[in-house]
């Protein structure tokens, strides 16, 4: 069967009178299987959107090639667009319309029923609103009619531009939840997101983009594994008498700040235990490495999501 989608050596150069040449897409190239949750990782301005937008349809590149579902997205052709579900911007909506007749809108489009249109608002939590207009939507409720407009169609491969950005933590962990549920009824998910953590939740297999370029594509705990890195364990001030420290951190890599002992070691099983028969557990904290770690490693630079 053909991939979901494949893309190949994309780029797409913005040109302003202010800003000058932005290379907003510098030769990207990856492929998605069919039903894989895959993640576009970046920080603001690394091209995300742009990269989003051409595989869309939506935006054509300088260069490069788009196939979804096996076949070009331009010209476009209502057969394929039935297939695709786009999350598009809330400011795209129709201000006046309430959250029913919007998202009916999208569902006549898509050729789906009155009923399945109600059913997606339902599924967003959003059944309650379906007679409020947009206009008057909050932003997270904003977010996830935009969402729902994107599922309507019942539709194949879904696109998601970083639809938890600006949610509180528990509107997002809900919308975590219908993320997965989407992919878990067997349909491609492509998610573009800031938030590392994100991309760790959810997502089979995550690129990792900077300044146009895809630096490397992996599962997160792929990525973590190839780290190889430390576990940081972290002892709270006067848990641990010095000569203490010294014996325990043996031949790894020990700190001191303000009192607060930092281990770095390969064997946390060995340190910890010790640290458990020492009675030195208060205030203690773990870290193993993740994605923030790979990001850092992949681009050689610190996130700043
Ligand atoms: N229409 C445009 N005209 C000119 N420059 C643009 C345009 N759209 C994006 N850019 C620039 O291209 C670069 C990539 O932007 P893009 O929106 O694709 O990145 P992003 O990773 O999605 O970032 P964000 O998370 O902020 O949306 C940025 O430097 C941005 O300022």
């Amino acid at each position: 069967m053909d991939a979901a989608i494949e893309v190949a050596d994309l780029r797409k150069t913005y040109r302003g009178r202010r800003t000058g040449e932005v290379r907003a897409v510098d030769g990207v190239s990856f492929r998605v299987e069919r039903g894989e949750f895959f993640g576009i990782l970046g920080p603001n301005g690394a091209g995300k959107t742009t990269t989003l937008e051409i595989v869309e349809g939506l935006r054509r590149p300088d260069s490069g090639t788009v196939r979804l579902l096996g076949r070009s997205p331009w010209p476009h052709s209502p057969e394929l667009t039935r297939r695709l579900g786009v999350q598009l911007q809330a400011s795209s909506f129709f201000e006046f319309l309430t959250a029913r007749e919007q998202i009916e809108t999208f569902a006549a489009l898509y050729g789906a029923t009155k009923a399945r249109a109600a059913e997606m608002l339902d599924l967003v939590g959003l059944a309650e609103h379906a007679n409020v207009r947009c206009e008057k939507l909050s932003g997270g409720q904003q977010q996830r009619l935009s969402i729902a407009c994107a599922l309507v169609g019942d539709p194949e491969l879904v696109f998601l531009d970083e639809p938890t950005a600006a949610l509180d933590p528990q509107a997002r962990r809900n919308l975590w939840d219908l993320m997965r549920g989407i992919s878990a009824a067997g349909r491609t998910v492509v998610l573009t997101t800031h938030y590392m953590e994100e991309a760790e939740a959810l997502c089979d297999r995550v690129a990792i983009m900077d300044a146009g370029r895809i630096k490397a594509v992996d599962s997160p705990a792929g990525f973590i594994r190839s780290l190889d890195a430390p576990t940081r364990v972290t002892v709270a001030a006067g848990q641990l008498a010095d000569e203490r420290v010294k014996e325990l951190a043996a031949d790894e890599a020990f700190a001191v700040d303000d009192g607060t002992v930092v281990f770095e070691t390969r064997d946390p099983r060995r340190l910890l235990t010790a640290l458990a028969v020492d009675g030195a557990m208060d205030g203690l904290a773990v870290r193993t490495a993740n994605l923030e770690d790979v990001f850092l490693h992949v681009t050689g630079r610190e996130w700043r999501g």
